[in-house]
């Protein structure tokens, strides 16, 4: 037998070993053990008192029926058992299915192994659980599990490809062997098709997985486990009614046991697995028991294997490669386990007593290596050997148990009184089973594209072979012309003359020797004619294939020029949208130039605006150093304009002159208000004093004080801004001020270029009362002509203040006199 490089038979499933060499880590670890799954499912009941009772999805409560107790004389209590799911009376056939066993087919196709068995009393239901009837209400898990499978792999090769060698393991004949396999199939003949297959109901669910690099065949056997014997179902003594007797063995290579010389009959869809079904059901022992009259009294196994290898890396034909190795096989066991009976409830004898003992014991056996296993796992070493030898039952499942699939129950159970104890022990058992973890077959199918040049791979996808040949298969079958070609040619012989029996001898030795050759011909045509056959295929796929390409690169032509012209038209919205908006960026960019040279222009006049700003403020500064010089006394003033008041009209040097040094001119302004208050006869006001002082000024020059001057921003006001602690001098000139005046109590900076025109052209300097021009202009004016004098080495006298007032370049206007301030001293 030929053994792949880990030491493992041809086409066996692998081994618990085998997956732990192949990068599966320890079964203790967390995630590569899954849990035993468990699901009930409760039989539907009509009588009154319903002893078990569906609280949710996951839990079930047992309530013993009235009356009942212990056989100690205990009472029994409810009790509640939880699974992973429940079912109830309402549940189809269709729901449990697809809760219960889809996945399990999924697995099949991923190529991995799992294990599902109904577990029960007798009459619980696990017969129908698991196979069903013909509807499509009843139809049970396992004509379900065979439609779905056929529905979901691709690539099946035609018959005899693969066989078994009866040890656990598979190999591929070559392809002329095949043919003369497939050809001797063919001689065995149909027979009638079951009526039952012919009307049941087709499950059209798929599912996914399902390797396409893989060829792939099918191949079912059935056994029965009865009176712990192991039993073919499908292969009969020489008496045709009796089962044969099968070997349970283990496969020490793949550390498996198996049935050893087991029938698996190859199948091409799930009608033929079907029928294969069955025929072995014929075969299973089934008895007539006062609980069931359908009893199964043994164990049956159902098994479903999926044997696949991958594509030739050297051909495009649709036949696997003849190496051994690389043959993957998954399977899927459907078991329909006897149901435990009580012998005082069914009161049978003979055969039917010493079945039921064995069903018991078996069913405990297998109760014992999930309660050890249980054990050992929880202690986490093998604390007790778990007795799986004990019976053919769990020797069988024993692969699963050590780790090599998924295992799953479904329990059913009959909530009618009389099963209440049953049950009870049942229920506790699936509860419990729970708990065993068992590690997870997490093999995948190799890549056989990996290491292969892609130019090597074939031009045509798998898939599309694969349905191709389906259908010419179809039309060849149905093709009377091909029928005739391949079927034998049949001699006529027309013997005219009964007595001539030297021409019936040598006819005789005509025919046998023209029979002979014709087999001969037979064969060799039907070779030439399978050879030729394969050629044609493949051209007439190939240029097939390439129609449909052809076909589909006209499509997606057309779609790529829909696509192009699309674009065109976008293309040209794009260009319209861009033109548009660059007309737009050119009208911005004007915009923006102008308005940098608006900003450049603002920043030149506010750079002219400082400068002016700053030569205010110089001459502020100037004028408030002159302001700091102390003023002279009202004797010097005297002294200085007393000349001037005698008419003198030359003045005396050192009298009634000011010099350009010093404070040329002093003019007081006051406001409107103040100057009402001055309408009071001064005599009244300041008595002898300001006589005295009259006296003293009657002779003086007149005295004009700026530093008490100030000039509203307004051109006709004048306002008077005093110091609050001012002494009144009485020397000050006091402008006639127009009615209205505006009044404020802050003097103000004012911007000298809106200095008003008006009083500038008519005297020569701002006056007071001017609109924009402040005292301190009006007084730096006059600093600026008496320097000017000064300069040219004149001295400045009041005399003079005339020509400082009219400035040749001024014209007079006659808005203004200079008669209107009525200056007095
Ligand atoms: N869910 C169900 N819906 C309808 N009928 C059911 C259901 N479950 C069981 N039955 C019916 O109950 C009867 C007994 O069921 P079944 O033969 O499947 O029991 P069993 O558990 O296989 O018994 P045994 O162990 O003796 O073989 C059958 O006639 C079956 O049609």
């Amino acid at each position: 037998m030929a053994s792949n490089a880990q030491g493992r038979k041809r086409g066996a499933t692998p081994s618990r070993d085998r997956l732990r060499d192949g990068n599966v880590p320890n079964k203790r670890g967390v995630d590569d053990t899954d849990n035993l799954e468990v699901f009930c499912r409760m039989t539907p009941y009509s009588g009154s008192h319903s002893c078990l009772e569906i609280i949710d999805e996951n839990t079930v409560r047992s309530t013993p029926p009235p009356g009942l107790n212990k056989r100690d004389g205990g009472t029994y209590q409810d009790r509640v058992y939880e699974f992973n799911h429940v079912f109830d009376e309402s549940d189809t056939q269709q729901a449990v299915f697809q809760t219960s066993a889809i996945d399990l087919v999924q697995n099949l196709v991923r190529g991995k192994n799992s294990l599902l068995f109904t577990y029960g009393i007798t009459g619980s239901g696990k017969t129908y659980t698991m196979t069903g009837k013909p509807t499509e209400q009843e139809t049970g898990i396992l004509p379900r599990t065979l439609d779905v499978l056929f529905n979901s792999i691709e690539n099946k090769v035609d018959k005899c490809v693969f066989y078994p060698t009866g040890k656990n393991s598979y190999e591929i004949r070559s392809r002329v062997l095949a043919n003369v396999e497939r050809f001797k199939l063919a001689k065995q003949g149909q027979h009638n098709v079951n009526k039952d297959i012919e009307i049941r109901f087709n499950e059209r669910a798929r599912v996914d997985g399902y390797n396409d690099d893989y060829l792939c065949t099918v191949f079912v056997s059935y056994v029965e486990i009865y009176n712990n014997y192991a039993y073919d179902l499908l292969a009969t003594e020489a008496d045709g009614r009796t089962p044969k007797k099968r070997d349970i063995r283990q496969d020490t290579a793949a550390g498996q046991t198996f049935v050893e010389n087991a029938t698996e009959i190859e199948v091409s869809n799930a009608d033929e697995a079907l029928e294969t079904f069955l025929k072995g059901e014929e075969m299973r022992r089934v008895g007539d028991t006062i609980l069931n009259k359908d009893s199964s009294r043994s164990h049956s196994v159902f098994t479903i294997r999926l044997v696949m290898a991958p594509y030739p890396t050297s051909s495009d034909l649709p036949y696997p490669e003849q190496d051994p190795t690389k043959i993957v096989v998954s399977q899927l066991s459907l078991v329909d386990l006897a149901g435990s009976e009580r012998a005082k409830r069914t009161f049978n004898v003979g055969d039917r007593l010493a079945e039921a003992g064995n069903i018991n014991k078996s069913l405990m056996v297998l109760r014992q290596c999930i309660e050890k296993l249980r054990k050992n796992q929880k202690h986490g070493s093998l604390v007790e050997t778990v007795p799986y030898r004990d019976s053919k039952l769990t020797m069988l499942f024993k692969n699963y148990f050590d780790g090599s699939g998924k295992i799953r129950m479904i329990v059913c159970v009959n909530p009618k009184p009389d099963d209440y104890e049953e049950n009870l022990n049942v229920l506790c058992f699936a509860e419990e089973s729970q708990a065993v973890r068992v590690a997870v077959d997490s093999r995948k199918l190799p890549s056989p594209g990996a290491g292969i040049n892609d130019a090597n791979r074939p031009p045509v996808p798998r898939r599309f072979f694969s349905r191709w040949n389906y259908e010419v298969d179809t039309v060849l079958k149905n093709s009377d012309i091909v029928q005739m070609i391949k079927s034998p040619l049949t001699e006529n012989f027309i013997i005219d003359d009964m007595y001539d029996e030297g021409t019936v001898e040598h006819l005789k030795e005509v025919y046998t020797r023209r029979k002979q050759e014709n087999e001969i011909n037979q064969r060799n045509m039907d070779y030439a004619l399978d050879e030729f056959d394969l050629l044609l295929r493949n051209t007439l796929c190939v240029a097939d294939f390439n129609a449909l390409r052809v076909e589909e690169l006209a499509r997606e032509k057309e779609a790529t020029e829909r696509f192009i012209s699309t674009l065109t038209a976008e293309n040209k919205q794009i260009k319209r949208e861009m033109n548009s908006m660059a007309i737009r960026l050119r009208e911005y960019e004007i915009e923006d130039d102008n308005q940098a040279l608006m900003e450049h222009q603002l920043r030149q006049g506010r750079k002219k605006d400082q400068e002016k700003f700053r030569s205010n403020v110089e001459a502020l500064k100037t004028l408030q150093d002159l302001c700091n010089v102390q003023s002279p006394s009202v004797a010097a003033l005297a002294k200085n304009f007393g000349g001037h008041q005698d008419g003198n009209e030359k003045a005396a040097p050192g009298r009634g002159k000011v010099t350009t040094t010093t404070t040329r001119v002093h003019t007081q302004i006051t406001m409107s208000g103040q100057r009402g208050r001055e309408t009071e006869p001064r005599e009244q006001k300041y008595g002898n004093a300001a006589k005295q002082e009259e006296g003293i000024l009657a002779n003086a020059v007149p005295y004009f004080n700026p530093k008490y001057g100030r000039r509203s921003k307004s051109a006709t006001r004048v306002i008077d801004h005093q110091p609050a602690n001012r002494v009144p001098t009485g020397t000050v000139m006091q402008p006639n001020m127009p009615h209205g005046a505006k009044r404020v109590t802050q003097p103000r900076y004012l911007d000298p270029t809106r200095r008003g025109t008006t009083a500038i052209h008519q005297y020569g300097f701002p006056v007071p009362g001017s609109s924009a021009a402040s005292v301190w202009d009006m007084y730096g004016h006059l600093l600026d002509r008496c320097e000017q004098a000064s300069a040219i080495g004149e001295e400045t006298s009041t005399d003079n203040m005339s020509d400082v007032f009219d400035t040749p370049s001024v014209k007079h206007e006659p808005a203004l006199d200079q008669d209107k301030f009525n200056m007095r001293f």
